[in-house]
């Protein structure tokens, strides 16, 4: 891991690292950075893609637009900052912004996608974080790595997913360094990579509370994540496949799902969650959810006001 911190005074370092960070997936969410799906296309990378083309199915690239306005307008109402990286046509999956950075408490990682087609990506979604004036706390340089396999669960704990694929050994072990040499505890999970990301059958909704394909993910990950005090709502492989764990957590018990999910949204808004669910078909229908679509550049804590 290469350290490549933007050269800048040190004051408006720290206060840059203070702006831009990320303790938990679950502290209110204030800026997020998303791209415009302008060239959205179903790249057979993915096996929830794969089957998509196997279906007949094909973009629109006006619906898509239509439907990341109003995950837009969601994430505004519910007083997200949304920062835009500028679309390009070599590079059809890039409005899965989670997979290009990730925010840590210490700010920016630059992550290395595995696939040819996505593997710029990084750098363009860091010429828009560098406008903000955001810092660059690192680099994966010698693995791959994405941020869809990157769960940043409370300040002091970390799951990596590692499916060989698309976050491999190397870049895994990187990441795990950055957090470790910080005193964080790091549970590393291998897993096939028909599941693609972490993201698609894991992700945290509030503090100790996680939805997870349960009859998917390993018995000993269950175990840790048990062992660390993580309760875990149960998702069905199907419901998995349609983005039914792809949820974002705005903090405040409040939360952006896909409208398909209909059971895991019920069960939701029974254990007192506010829910808002939008039509995402045009992205769920190429692998990716509300949760790979945004990609959390500061989320505040309750003591931090
Ligand atoms: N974090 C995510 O799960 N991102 C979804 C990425 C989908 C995209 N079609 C890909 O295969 O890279």
């Amino acid at each position: 891991m290469k350290l490549d911190v933007f050269q800048r005074g040190e004051e408006s370092r720290l206060r840059s690292n203070e702006r831009w960070s990320v303790r938990s997936e679950t502290d209110r969410l204030t800026d997020v950075l998303l791209c415009r799906p302008a060239f959205l296309e179903p790249v057979p990378c993915c096996s929830v893609t794969q089957e998509s083309l196997r279906d007949g199915f094909e973009t629109s690239v006006p619906l898509a637009l239509r439907q990341h306005r109003a995950l837009q307008s969601a994430l505004e109402r519910g007083g997200v900052r949304c920062h835009f990286i500028r679309p390009d046509p070599a590079m059809p999956d890039m409005c899965f912004t989670r997979d290009a950075l990730v925010t840590t408490p210490w700010g920016l990682l630059a992550l290395r996608p595995a696939t040819g087609h996505r593997r710029r990506e990084a750098d363009l979604a860091l010429v828009a974080a560098r406008r903000m004036g955001a810092l660059l706390a690192g680099r994966v340089n010698g693995g791959t790595a994405e941020g869809g396999d990157i769960a940043i669960v409370r300040e002091g704990l970390v799951i990596i997913g590692c499916s060989g694929e698309r976050t491999n050994a190397q870049g895994a072990a990187e990441i795990a360094d950055i957090f470790r040499a910080r005193r964080w505890d790091v549970i590393i999970y291998p897993f096939d990579p028909h599941f693609l990301h972490l993201d698609t059958q894991f992700a945290m909704v509030d503090d100790g509370l996680a939805v997870a394909c349960t009859d998917v993910l390993s018995d000993d990950f269950l175990a840790q994540l048990a062992r660390h005090g993580i309760e875990t709502i149960p998702v069905t492989y199907k419901e998995a496949r349609g983005l039914g764990c792809n949820l974002l957590s705005l903090g405040g018990r409040r939360l952006i799902a896909s409208a398909d999910n209909e059971r895991v949204t019920a069960l939701l808004r029974s254990r007192g969650y506010t829910v808002d669910t939008l039509e995402l078909d045009q992205f769920t229908r190429c692998g990716g959810g509300v949760h790979c679509l945004t990609m959390p550049l500061a989320r505040v804590g309750d003591c931090q006001g």
